[in-house]
């Protein structure tokens, strides 16, 4: 059985995401509108794998307590991608957002990743003014192709 994690009321941090913060993650991505959440990447199995190939770079923000920001972040060696990005509504322009990015690109660095990137609907009015406030370079200069592996992992849009 894996060990509980002990957290204190009052508590405030950034951590690292484990495996363990699964069912509270999940539950912060389902609250929040407009998340594409995957039917396999998203399980606790696939949460699982991907925490097992990037063990430190994921991060959750802890306010009294309770999770309330997340974020999902991995590298192949080379290049970075963050997923899933969110803080729960009641907790937004706090600075959790931005301490989160702080936190997972430290932790790049300390892996000598020299870039890291993501994907952001255009449509997503509130996240792109995040990254744009953030400094990041919305590239308009290249096209995203991607390819299914596997068409069951289907991602279905939180209302
Ligand atoms: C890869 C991806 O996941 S892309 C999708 C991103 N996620 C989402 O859209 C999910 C829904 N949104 C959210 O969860 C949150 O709004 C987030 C994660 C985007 C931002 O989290 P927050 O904790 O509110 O951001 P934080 O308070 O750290 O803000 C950092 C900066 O961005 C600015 N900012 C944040 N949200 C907004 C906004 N909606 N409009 C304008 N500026 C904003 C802040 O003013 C702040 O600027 P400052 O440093 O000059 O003061």
């Amino acid at each position: 059985m894996l060990p509980l994690i002990k957290r204190k009321v009052g508590e405030t941090m950034v951590r690292t995401m484990t495996i363990d913060d699964y069912d509270e993650v999940y539950a912060l991505w389902m609250s929040i509108h407009g998340f594409g959440i995957r039917s396999i990447d998203d399980t606790k199995e696939g949460v699982e794998m991907f925490l097992k190939r990037n063990p430190t770079t994921s991060a959750v923000d802890v306010e009294d307590g309770k999770i309330v920001g997340a974020i999902l972040c991995g590298h192949d060696g080379r290049r970075a991608c963050l997923y899933h990005v969110c803080v729960s509504e009641k907790y937004r322009m706090h600075g959790i957002g931005k301490k989160m990015v702080e936190f997972c690109c430290e932790q790049l660095k300390k892996e000598k990743i020299n870039k890291v990137c993501l994907n952001a609907f255009v449509t997503n009015t509130v996240g792109n003014k995040f990254w744009q406030k953030m400094g990041w370079t919305l590239r308009t200069d290249l096209n995203y192709y991607d390819f299914a592996l596997n068409e069951d992992n289907l991602t279905i849009f939180n209302k």
